[in-house]
């Protein structure tokens, strides 16, 4: 097993300590036989967990692996990732979340939890085998459709209720399909002038205030997906004084980027939820900040470049965001540690039910950490990227913040800024 001894380390902005991980465990005591890390003006975080990762595997393997999103997740700070259930053939059995759980085991480079689908084929028509993936080896807790909303209020109640027995969780694509058909970007000023077919914002905010009410009614727990939109900031405000289960997401790029970017007509910036307007963004900031907004989860969408280089119209919507998370939040919140930690790795941990991820760095926790450089500066590269695909909004721009390690249960998945293996 492997030892290591992080000196003068700031915990979480703390004054400089030592970290001590002795197999697998935050330990109380050096001994000399670690090896030694300087970790002067570093600072140490739980490792982050990402609610919301699109690994493509099984099927686009073109566009992403489990394997070479894992390492994009190490690289990023993360030592826990959800793998979304969008995948062809669909998330939907028992059989196909073992496999991508299996696969995330031989990575060893983050610890992948599947969600599994909500109905059959992410059709939307009937309930997808939520029972056999919640007992299978992938210990299933959260289902989505994502990439579709599930719209019909009968299923979803369903889908509520069925979970309940295991403390399940419905994570929403909250999407209107009827107000959003052709959909191209936010309806909005910026819509007008480029003619492009808007997504309006209340197309995300009626779902959000339909399911909020389905959820009380049934006592269930309910995760919204990607949260763009002011309005949908208030319906769940609103929801969270009544004392709904309801927890919900934001993106890095909804918390940086808005619709004016559409003006280039690169689809680089083609996402769903669409970008909005900068009163959305501000809205959104606020509402992580209060806890409104309870985590920042990636929605890591990688595409592979003839689904993106091409027209508008034609490109699939999605961006990448596990190897510049980090640096987006830091640059939004600045040196909030306590604030990341609880946005980045705490809340998601125990909203995805992974215990030993963000939990405190005490004598005998598990050693899941990230080592972090906030003072380091860096130009995104897309070649540099672990990710095999190419579609970051980031490309050319400097960002703060750089991940220098990163340990999962002790073991070490990326040292000096590189991947170990
Ligand atoms: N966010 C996106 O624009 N795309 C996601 C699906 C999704 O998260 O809705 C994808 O799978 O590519
Ligand atoms: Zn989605
Ligand atoms: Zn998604």
């Amino acid at each position: 097993m492997t030892r290591f001894l992080i000196r003068n380390v700031s915990v979480l902005g703390g004054a400089p300590s030592d970290l001590v991980l002795h197999d697998g465990f935050v330990a109380a005591a050096a001994d000399g036989s670690e090896d030694v890390i300087d970790g002067s003006g570093l600072v140490v975080l739980p490792g982050l967990v990402d609610l919301h990762t699109h690994l493509r595997e099984p099927g686009r393997e073109d566009a992403e692996t489990v394997e070479t999103g894992s390492r994009a997740a190490a690289l990023g700070g993360y030592t826990a990732v959800c793998a979304m259930a969008n995948t062809s053939p669909v998330a939907d059995t028992a059989g196909v979340v073992e496999q991508v759980w299996r696969l995330g085991r031989e990575a060893g480079l983050v610890d992948v939890q599947p969600i599994g689908a909500v109905t059959v084929g992410l059709a939307g028509r009937q309930l997808a085998e939520l029972g056999a993936m919640a007992t299978s080896a992938a210990t299933v807790r959260i289902f989505s459709d994502d990439g579709f909303c599930v719209g019909d209020p009968r299923l979803m109640r369903r889908a509520l209720e069925y979970v309940k027995a295991f403390d399940g969780i419905i994570a929403q694509h909250a999407e209107e399909p009827r107000l959003t058909e052709g959909a191209q970007m936010h309806e909005g000023e910026v819509s007008t002038r480029l003619g492009l077919t808007g997504w309006p914002a209340v197309a995300e905010e009626a779902i959000i205030a339909r399911d909020v009410l389905l959820a009380e009614h049934v006592g269930s727990r309910l995760h919204v997906c990607h949260v763009s939109t002011a309005g949908s900031v208030e319906v769940l405000r609103q929801a969270k004084a009544r004392g709904v289960r309801v927890t919900a997401e934001v993106t890095p790029h909804h918390l940086l980027l808005t619709d004016e970017l559409a003006a280039s007509y690169d689809p680089v910036y083609k996402v769903n939820p669409p970008l909005r307007t900068a009163s959305d963004v501000a809205a959104l900031r606020e509402a992580l900040v209060e806890g409104v907004i309870d985590v920042v989860a990636t929605d890591h969408a990688p595409h592979a470049v003839e689904d993106k280089e091409c027209e508008w119209a034609y490109a699939r919507p999605g961006m990448l965001g596990l190897e510049t998370a980090f640096s987006i939040v830091l640059s939004v919140l600045g040196e909030r540690w306590e604030l990341i930690a609880d946005r980045m790795s705490r809340t998601p941990a125990r909203i995805a039910g992974l215990t030993g991820h963000g939990t405190d760095l005490a004598v005998g926790s598990p050693a899941n950490l990230t080592l972090v450089d906030p003072s380091a500066r860096r130009v995104v590269d897309p070649g540099e990227l672990a990710s095999r695909s190419r579609n970051t909004p980031y490309s050319g721009t400097t960002l703060p913040g750089r991940i220098v390690a990163t340990f999962l249960r002790g073991e070490p998945t990326v040292l000096d800024g590189k991947a170990v293996k």
